[in-house]
């Protein structure tokens, strides 16, 4: 276990013995029958078709200053779940998580306005990050230039639906990245952006990390994991399988995928 070496180190996130459940209304529902629909109104709870999802079982893990840490594990294994808890989006069932200040989730479903047009994101996300007007101004061309969308015409004047997905989503990493975090969380973000953007984005988490932030990534692209982080995470089933080197954890990670 990645506990080795921490001495003097600041802890930046701290899970203790987390567990996240999602409770899903109108599971369970059966057939539309009448009578089917009278028994369910008589029943309460959870019988009454909530059903219980749970996603994290029992992680613990400290995260340091400093840190590039991956999160890898099969589809539904519980990584975004786990980010979610950490930004502070989902309570926990059992357990803790504590964080230093406030972490930033940047997901590809990050919450911008599709109607407004780029420019109009890229100020209220900057904005919306806690920055001053003074310094979304400054930085605006730094992040425009960053996402890359004005490289084939001016697209930053025209509304985030006319994007691509690859688009939409570079335009939100280089929002969120113009801000220093004390954690910043990507969730399979890099993996949405042509090779060139990739290998901006993974100069900037290294600039991110040096400035003492705390960087969690979520990839299903080991390569990315690999270029980017020096501690994974791995889950399997909401559980916490391996913490530990990169190379080690990948290594076993691999053999479990058969790759
Ligand atoms: N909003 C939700 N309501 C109910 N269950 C959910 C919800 N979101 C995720 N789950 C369930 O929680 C479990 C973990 O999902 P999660 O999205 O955290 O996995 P993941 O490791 O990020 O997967 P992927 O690699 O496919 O993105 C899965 O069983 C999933 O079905």
């Amino acid at each position: 276990m990645a506990e080795e070496n921490t001495v003097g180190q600041i802890p930046t996130v701290i899970a203790d013995e987390l567990h996240i459940v999602y409770r899903v209304n109108g599971a369970k529902t059966g057939k539309g029958s009448a009578t089917a629909a009278l028994s369910r109104i008589i029943k309460r709870g959870e019988d009454r078709g909530v059903r219980k999802v749970h996603a994290v079982r029992g992680v613990s893990f400290k995260a340091y200053r400093g840190e590039a840490i991956g999160l890898i594990g099969s589809n539904g294994s519980g990584k975004s779940t786990l980010l979610r808890a950490i930004a502070g989006l989902l309570p926990a069932e059992k357990g803790h998580v504590y964080t230093d200040g406030q972490p930033s989730l940047l997901g590809v479903n990050a919450a911008l306005m599709n109607d407004l047009t780029g420019e109009r994101n890229v100020i209220l996300g900057g904005l919306a990050m806690g920055m001053s007007r003074e310094q979304v101004r400054e930085r605006y061309q730094d992040i425009v230039d960053f996402s890359g969308i004005n490289e084939k015409g001016d697209f930053i004047t025209l509304p985030m639906r006319t994007y691509s997905s690859g688009m939409a989503a570079r335009l939100r990493f280089s929002i969120a990245a113009a801000k220093d975090h004390d954690v910043l969380m990507i969730d399979e973000a890099l993996a949405t952006g042509d090779r060139s953007f990739q290998k901006r984005s993974e100069a900037r988490i290294r600039e991110l990390r040096k400035s003492a932030g705390t960087v969690f990534l979520v990839s299903h692209n080991n390569k990315s994991i690999r270029d980017t982080c020096d501690r994974v995470l791995w889950l399997e089933r909401g559980e916490l399988r391996l913490d530990g080197p990169t190379d080690e954890v990948i290594k076993e990670y691999e053999k479990f995928t058969g790759k």
